[in-house]
């Protein structure tokens, strides 16, 4: 996990600096990781794919994704709110989502595409989602140099990543982006 959190943490680095923040002002938050988790997706193949989904459409409600896949394909991002893409396999790289929470903290500048995963007829399909979360007192508050009251006003009103966790579990079933509307200004 080491790795990967060294990975995740410039990446972090990299996004603020390319949004004029300084350098460490998401990376500073995740010393504790709180939530952070690694899933292993196990999709079984399936006589009627297109009767069927491995993994309904969502978005990923943590900060950061980084995701492995084999080499049967599968991930689709929803394109324009109405058509679904399919991703590629690249050998050797993940692949990177944005999270819920960082399409708030940076005031929508970065998205969190709503993703599905479609299952194979012959070809079982193995992925390895690591979902990168803050420390749970982090408030996720918008900085004023990506808000202009104008052309883009703040969208989400502050909260921590303890309260949106709470916010996910009254969930039954994440789809789309249900819990960071939630925080949405009137
Ligand atoms: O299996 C995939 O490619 C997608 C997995 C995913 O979206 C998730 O675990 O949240
Ligand atoms: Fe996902």
């Amino acid at each position: 996990m080491r790795a990967l959190d060294k990975l995740g943490s410039t990446i972090f680095e990299m996004l603020a600096h390319g949004l004029g923040l300084p350098n460490d002002f998401f990376a500073k938050n995740f010393e504790e990781k709180e939530a952070t988790m690694i899933r292993i997706n196990r999709y079984p193949p399936c006589p009627l794919p297109e009767k069927c989904l491995g993994l309904g459409s969502h978005s990923d409600p943590h900060t950061l994704t980084i995701l492995l896949q084999d080499h049967v394909g599968g991930l689709q991002v929803l394109k324009n709110d109405n058509h679904w893409v399919g991703i590629r396999p690249v050998p050797n790289s993940f692949v990177i989502n944005i999270g819920d929470t960082l399409e708030a903290w940076t005031n929508g500048r970065l998205k969190s595409v709503v993703h599905r995963a479609v299952v194979n007829r012959e070809k079982r399909r193995l992925s390895v989602a690591y979902f990168i979360s803050p420390s749970s007192s982090t408030t996720i508050d918008c900085p004023p140099q990506l808000v202009d009251p104008n052309t883009n006003p703040r969208k989400y009103k502050p909260f921590t990543w303890a309260d949106f966790r709470k916010e996910l579990l009254i969930q039954k079933r994440v789809v789309g982006k249900t819990a960071l509307n939630r925080y949405l200004m009137n």
